[in-house]
């Protein structure tokens, strides 16, 4: 059992400090100086919290209203029509996640469900073929247009996603498409997700238990709820509440190892206390599921820190210590 997790579920004292606000603006349309400043202030905000607001980040406010609007209308969806969104394969993370799928050994559900997609990939796809985790067609409901808003938003944030990692990557005095170049065909995907309002229950459980996200980074849209809580270094949690104008963006176990530990995967958890539906839009950014993961990649002149990793199959050991449908 992870005991670190578990006992950050127990609430802690709530910090005053706040997450960091970087603007993309610059490093899209500036200069090489203009450039690099927002690179080092992603570094900054990524060895001080692991977790940042992303302004100028570029995605229409249409197309995310339209991932909301997507989002509401499929968890009306009866449950029978949510389930036929089930992907029965095995090891997989597309279509519909009904509630309860989610625990830890002796742990709690997360008080959610969600419909999730990867990136499109053919039926007749050699991956799929060859059952490789994560590789399967994605699954659509019989909702007019929701597939063509879905998919929209999902390559909008691909596209601002691989801006960070190239924001990333020269930080980290890298080829700026050393993270981009390592992403075709990648095992990246986008959820939305509905926590119902939780009881005030402590026992009852969260919407999200204190957790890090696995991958390299994640995209994260919220609708204007709120109680997102971020792990700070010294062990407080951090209110995230919304900010209309950005997105947040956080680091993931796979960047932490590829950075040598210099990026922190921070440990975060949702609570919906509001007696509100809250609906949020997370898009988990992967390498290509080949992509091995070696700090030696990135930092000179110090030891290495962790092992070198296949992404893919880590990311799937950590699938199958935490979701039932994978044990
Ligand atoms: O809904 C949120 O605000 C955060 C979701 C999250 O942390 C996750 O799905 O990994
Ligand atoms: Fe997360």
């Amino acid at each position: 059992m992870n005991t670190a997790i578990d006992t950050a579920a127990v609430p802690t004292a709530m910090s005053t400090r706040r997450l960091p606000v970087v603007d993309l603006q610059p490093f899209l349309f500036g200069d090489a100086a203009a450039r690099h400043a927002v690179a080092r202030d992603i570094a900054i905000a990524c060895e001080a919290y692991g977790f940042f607001y992303l302004r100028g980040h570029g995605i229409p406010a249409d197309t995310i209203a339209g991932g909301f609007e997507s989002a509401r209308r499929f968890f009306e969806l009866p449950l029978d029509e949510r389930m036929a969104c089930r992907v029965t394969r095995p090891r997989q993370n597309r279509g519909y996640q009904p509630m309860f799928d989610t625990a830890l050994a002796g742990g709690k559900s997360d008080l959610k469900h969600s419909f999730d997609m990867g990136f499109p990939l053919p039926e007749d796809d050699a991956d799929i073929e060859a059952g490789l985790p994560f590789h399967a067609p994605n699954a659509w409901p019989q909702l007019p247009g929701f597939r063509a808003h879905v998919e929209g938003l999902y390559f909008a944030m691909l596209h601002c996603g691989h801006q960070i990692l190239r924001a990333m990557a020269l930080s980290l005095d890298a080829d700026e498409n050393f993270f981009v170049g390592r992403c075709r065909k990648p095992t990246t995907n986008m959820r939305l997700v509905h926590y119902p309002p939780q009881s005030t229950d402590p026992d009852a459980g969260l919407g999200a238990r204190a957790h890090t996200d696995k991958g390299i980074v994640t995209l994260l849209l919220n609708d204007d709820v709120g109680g997102l809580h971020v792990m700070s270094d010294d062990g407080q949690w951090i209110d995230a509440p919304p900010d209309p104008e950005a997105i947040i963006v956080n680091v993931g176990d796979l960047m932490t190892r590829w950075t040598n530990g210099r990026f922190r995967s921070a440990m975060h958890r949702v609570v919906n206390a509001t007696g509100r539906q809250r609906y949020s839009i997370p898009q988990f950014h992967h390498t290509t599921f080949h992509a091995v993961v070696d700090p030696l990649d990135l930092v000179r002149g110090e030891p290495a820190n962790f092992e070198p990793v296949v992404a893919g199959e880590f990311v799937a050991n950590g699938f199958r210590r935490d979701r039932k449908s994978w044990a």
